[in-house]
């Protein structure tokens, strides 16, 4: 499917979309220091070829205005002439698209998603267990126990890639980044927006959990 024969109302629905979840998370100071990426999928899903809108780099992600996103393709090139930069972390996003063929990606550093990642580095993911926020993945085992896969973090960011192609699970829609952050995805904004939440629950939870059994 080519760009321009995407509907504009989607399109236009997708940007108001990323928008309103950029100024909700925004409020909540998800998005430090110009930290955290998002990105919404357009048209229709081949693994070697699909369009996404996605958050511009480096920009305060607390402001709303009209140069906030750009469309672009499975490769991460813009799909219209801008003078816009996607997300340095535009690649990771490709590549959870192309591997999950989810409909949105939402990526946020915070301290706690930090230290786990720290914490529970060398076995490489953070275990939860039996955790009521487990369904929000919808996993419904009674005591589930999942292990969110933790993968290494470059600065050359198309470094960080092989390890999410080997890692990334089909149970578990996220993956975090030691020291960095959280990538979770969805089957559209919604479910993103919800796994995201509930990945941070989880990892606090897992943070004071640790720190509770230390002192017992
Ligand atoms: C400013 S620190 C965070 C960045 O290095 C990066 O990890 C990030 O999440 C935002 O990058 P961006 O290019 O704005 O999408
Ligand atoms: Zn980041």
């Amino acid at each position: 499917m080519n760009f321009a024969d995407i509907a504009l109302e989607e399109k236009q629905r997708v940007l108001r979309e990323l928008s309103s979840v950029k100024a909700d998370f925004a409020a909540r100071g998800m998005f430090a220091g110009t930290s955290g990426n998002l990105s919404m999928r357009v048209g229709e899903f081949q693994p070697d070829s699909f369009h996404f809108a996605i958050t511009a780099s480096g920009k305060d992600k607390s402001l709303s205005t009209p140069e906030d996103f750009l469309f672009v393709d499975q490769s991460g090139k813009p799909c219209e002439t801008t003078r816009l930069k996607p997300s340095a972390e535009t690649v990771i996003h490709c590549e959870i698209y192309r591997l999950t063929g989810c409909g949105a990606i939402y990526h946020t550093h915070s301290v706690f998603n930090n230290l786990v990642s720290e914490y529970f580095g060398d076995r490489k993911s953070v275990p939860v267990d039996g955790v009521e926020l487990i369904k929000a993945f919808n996993i419904w085992d009674e005591e589930a126990h999942i292990d969110v896969p933790i993968v290494s973090n470059f600065a050359d960011v198309p470094r960080i890639v092989p390890e999410i192609t080997d890692r990334l699970e089909s149970r578990i829609p996220g993956i975090l980044l030691r020291k960095h952050g959280i990538y979770a995805w969805g089957r559209d904004g919604f479910e993103a927006k919800r796994h995201l939440e509930a990945f941070e629950f989880l990892f606090e939870y897992a943070y004071r959990w640790e720190l509770l059994k230390a002192i017992r």
